[in-house]
């Protein structure tokens, strides 16, 4: 079986474009132009990376980006005060805190702290109610936003398939085993608890890797036929010193069993921030009256 690539960098430009359209309609109709506020704490590279394209991206549309970039010593008190001046602000529509927050900070408290019509990442705990009931008006978290898009386009129904997910955070897996339930998957999701998690991925029409773990899944746990969603981004140092991209899922391993499968890097990553405007954008049309 010859392995299909998922084209994730080309779904997010398609994606981006059809944004940047909206967004110069809304400014015309009503003058309004979509306002994003990205809080970084602390040096950690690949977060500056992330926040870095976040930002690029969201000009490109024509949207407005309020960077504050705070040092590994902030406090929890001076976070909160922050977020409670952005969640007041007329011109930020969507606030997001960028994970993982330095050691010593209360990430949940953090993230609850923020306007539910203003989180645009989808984490608090109104919007994570609004999945599980099946509202269509709450936000969806990013990642797995894009990664029911890329499978919609990608299989012709999901109905009845059975799709297991890798990995339980409520950044990825739980919402995604949402949103899967809700197209009419059968959904198991493992953990790292979980006994003969190879056993589980046999069985998986849909399997979605999550762990943070370089090349977890390996060939022998892949059936033939299976689509792949590769969520994992790790930085690895190779023997002649430089820095490669690597998935949770052992690449090589698996092509020519896969039907499909998402590469790392231009799989998953460009279409979590393709999916971040389109929230933003959504925020910003919520205030029309
Ligand atoms: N508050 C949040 N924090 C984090 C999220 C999130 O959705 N909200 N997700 C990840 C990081 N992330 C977005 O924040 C993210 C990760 C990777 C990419 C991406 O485009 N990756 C590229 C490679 C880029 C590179 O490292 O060179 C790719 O896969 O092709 C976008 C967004 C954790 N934190
Ligand atoms: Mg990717």
């Amino acid at each position: 079986m010859k392995t299909q690539l998922i084209d994730g960098k080309s779904f997010a430009s398609n994606m981006t474009q059809k944004i940047a359209l909206e967004v110069k309609q809304l400014q015309q109709e009503k003058n309004i132009t979509p306002g994003l506020a990205v809080i970084l704490v602390g040096n950690d590279p690949a977060s500056e990376v992330y926040v870095r394209n976040k930002t690029k991206q969201t000009h490109r549309v024509g949207m407005r980006s309020f960077m504050h970039l705070l040092p590994e010593t902030t406090t929890q008190e001076e976070i909160l005060n922050l977020i409670a001046r952005l969640n007041k602000d007329p011109d930020i529509h969507g606030i997001l805190v960028q994970l993982p927050l330095p050691k010593g900070l209360n990430a949940d408290t953090i993230i609850q702290a923020i306007t539910p019509h203003k989180d645009v990442d989808g984490l608090t705990a109104y919007n994570t109610g609004k999945l599980a009931l099946g509202h269509k008006d709450g936000f969806i978290p990013c990642t797995p936003l894009g990664c029911l898009m890329l499978l919609q386009k990608e299989l012709s129904s999901l109905k009845g398939l059975h799709a297991v997910i890798i990995g339980a955070s409520n950044l990825m897996g739980k919402p995604m085993a949402q949103l899967l339930l809700q197209e009419g998957c059968t959904v198991t999701i493992a953990h790292i608890h979980t006994r003969n998690p190879e056993k589980l991925a046999r069985q998986a029409d849909i399997l979605i890797v999550a762990t943070g773990c370089s090349e977890l899944v390996k060939g022998s746990w892949i059936s033939e036929g299976t689509t792949i969603i590769d969520v994992g981004i790790n930085r690895i140092t190779t023997k002649d010193n430089k820095t490669k991209l690597i998935g949770d899922v052992a690449f090589e391993e698996v092509l020519g069993k896969a039907a499909k499968i998402t590469p790392v890097p231009g799989g998953v990553g460009p279409v979590t921030i393709a999916c971040l405007l389109h929230n933003t954008l959504q925020a910003a049309r919520n205030t029309i009256k």
